[in-house]
């Protein structure tokens, strides 16, 4: 066995002619809080699609915890831990908070009581208390994102996959956010995927770092690795043409002091 909770080897995704993905090989271990950054079409999206299920990859598999689960459904591996929050909301707009955290449990086998418990809990420990009784769809967005995260929660995943759950949040969201997945990494072993565009974020909160540029694994490391790796500074200083660097937006990255960085959300409080 070999110790990861989520293991992707030799996947490969095409879309007609463009080469999504390339034998991109990641390991999570379980406690893990893996970062996945790169530019805009390296191919997060779709290597979360392909871990999640929705989409099946032409080449390479999935394991979860040494178990190949690429022809397994998104439910099937829903069922067996697998969570993930999607950049878009995914809310019940018209429910409320807490009973946002309680649907999520509809599965579980366990008391009304139980649920109820692990609910209450989460909404403490994710500073949702206050907002229990509000609808979810009239949440600010910082907010409706820690419920969504809250409710990835409810049912406790093995495997937690985050698309972007930073955006939109302030400063303060943000540190409760790290607070809450550092928290589900240490105490219940859980291993977390973090795609995000705020990379200080992600150097902060991940002990490890992926790098996907064009579909490939570019560099993986621990934060001071992949800022220092030169592949890197190259695919973010944008030094090849426009035609190879599909899809990146303008002004993306910037250099500074001969360091990597990525242009930030705005620090807004
Ligand atoms: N359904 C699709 N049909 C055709 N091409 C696609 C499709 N989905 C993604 N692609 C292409 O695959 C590549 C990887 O896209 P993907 O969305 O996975 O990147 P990403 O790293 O998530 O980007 P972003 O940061 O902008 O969300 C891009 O070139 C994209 O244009």
């Amino acid at each position: 066995m070999s110790g990861y909770a989520l293991e992707t080897s030799g996947v490969g995704v095409r879309f007609g002619g463009v080469r999504a993905l390339s034998d991109v090989r990641i390991g999570v271990r379980p406690g893990e809080v893996c970062g996945l950054i790169g530019p805009n079409g390296a191919g997060k999206t779709t290597l979360f699609d392909v871990v999640s299920g929705i989409r099946r990859p032409e080449e390479g598999r999935v394991l979860l915890d040494g178990r190949d689960v690429t022809r397994r459904s998104p439910v099937w591996r829903a069922r067996h831990g697998l969570r993930r929050t999607f950049q878009r909301q995914q809310l019940f707009g018209q429910l409320t908070v807490e009973d946002n955290l309680l649907v999520a449990q509809e599965w579980r086998r366990g008391t009304t009581r139980e649920r109820r418990a692990r609910a209450v809990s989460l909404l403490r420990e994710c500073g949702l208390e206050d907002i229990a009784g509000a609808y979810a769809g009239a949440l600010p967005v910082g907010r409706a994102r820690m419920v969504e995260l809250a409710r990835a929660l409810a049912d406790p995943p093995r495997v937690l996959l985050l698309d972007e759950p930073a955006s939109g949040m302030t400063a303060r969201e943000r540190g409760q956010l790290a607070a809450v997945v550092r928290h589900m990494a240490d105490e219940e072993d859980c291993a977390v995927l973090l795609v995000e565009h705020n990379v200080t974020f992600v150097m902060e909160l991940c002990a490890r770092v992926v790098v996907l540029d064009l579909g490939e694994v570019l560099a993986a490391g621990t934060p001071d690795e992949v800022r220092a790796d030169p592949r890197v500074r190259d695919a973010y200083l944008g030094t090849r043409t426009s035609g190879e660097r599909h899809g990146r937006a303008a002004g993306e990255v910037i250099a500074h002091d001969g360091d990597v960085h990525l242009t930030d959300v705005p620090d807004d409080q």
